[in-house]
């Protein structure tokens, strides 16, 4: 089931918190729903759920706005922060009511409490749980209805090392039983080894969408060689970018390193080292949202 966001808009009073915003999440995939904070990912995620009326522009699942699902919960499931717990009721507790007002089976309390690591805590009263506990409780919640699509609103938050990795390998199971997964996060390492897509933002609005693997951008490769002022020149006339950072080293835009090989050859000039060169996706994440706030 799909998730398409089209031109959806958001503005607060003065506030724009989200302008013209559309991009897809496909069935299978993690898709990494990245951005600043203020950037605007909550709001979207709300919107996406009914929680907040858009200004404009529409989200849906299977071509369906959320309000118009048959069994919405059985459909979505979400994690989103602040989700209200009562405080004297048990992790137990709270998941038996869910399950009963979503309608989907007692049967499925047990069974996603152990999926989430929530058993181990299931009879303590929600406010003595830690926010990584409180975390694994809303997952828990979200998948009472075992939904083709789901929600997550930095999930990591609070989560210690060990809970980072295990979400990270739960997640991807749950894509590659073919949900459909938006997971946001204003952190790109958190979601690096999750997400096979990516969904920027910034100020609200779209910076990019595709493969994870795009936002690194053009790489670069670095060139070793005695003759470096002789295959500058020739490079250059060809209409390639170099800089000559040192007397023999060259760092060459928009070629791989098989066409310098090949060009260093034509050229007959000897190199000692090509090495290709990337940003990291960290760098690439903070040139593309203007770094962090
Ligand atoms: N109910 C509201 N009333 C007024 N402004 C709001 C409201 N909700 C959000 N905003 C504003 O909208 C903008 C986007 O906020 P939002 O919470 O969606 O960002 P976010 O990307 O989820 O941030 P974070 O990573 O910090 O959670 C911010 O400027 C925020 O202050």
């Amino acid at each position: 089931m799909n998730i398409e966001a089209r031109g959806l808009t958001k503005a607060f009073g003065p506030i724009s918190a989200v302008t013209d915003l559309s991009f897809e999440a496909g069935a299978g995939v993690v898709t990494g729903f990245l951005g600043p904070n203020g950037a605007g990912k909550t709001t979207t995620m709300r919107m996406m759920l009914g929680l907040v009326t858009p200004t404009s522009g529409t989200a849906t699942f299977g071509g369906h706005r959320y309000a118009d699902l048959p069994h919405p919960s059985a459909a979505v499931g979400a994690v989103l922060d602040g989700a209200g717990f009562h405080p004297a009721h048990t992790a137990h507790d709270h998941l038996r009511v869910y399950a009963r007002m979503g309608r989907h089976g007692t049967a499925r309390v047990n069974q996603v409490a152990d999926l989430t690591g929530v058993s181990a805590f299931a009879g303590r009263p929600t406010r003595t749980l830690s926010t990584g506990m409180r975390q694994r409780l809303s997952l828990a919640t979200a998948l009472l209805g075992d939904p083709q699509v789901l929600l997550l609103d930095e999930p990591s938050n609070g989560l210690d090392p060990e809970g980072i990795a295990w979400l990270r390998q739960f997640v991807r199971e749950l894509a590659a039983d073919g949900r459909t997964i938006l997971i946001s996060s204003h952190v790109l390492g958190e979601i690096e080894h999750m997400a096979d897509h990516v969904v920027v933002i910034r100020d609200g609005r779209l910076v990019t969408t595709g493969p994870i693997t795009g936002l690194y951008g053009t790489a670069t490769v670095l060139v070793r060689a005695p003759q470096a002022d002789l295959f500058a020149a020739r490079l250059m006339a060809s209409g390639v970018r170099v800089e000559h950072p040192q007397p023999d080293l060259l760092r060459i835009h928009g070629l791989s390193t098989a066409q310098v090989a090949a060009a260093a050859a034509s050229h007959g000039v000897t190199l000692h080292e090509i090495t290709p060169e990337r940003p990291t996706l960290e760098q690439a994440f903070l040139h593309l949202t203007g770094g962090s706030r």
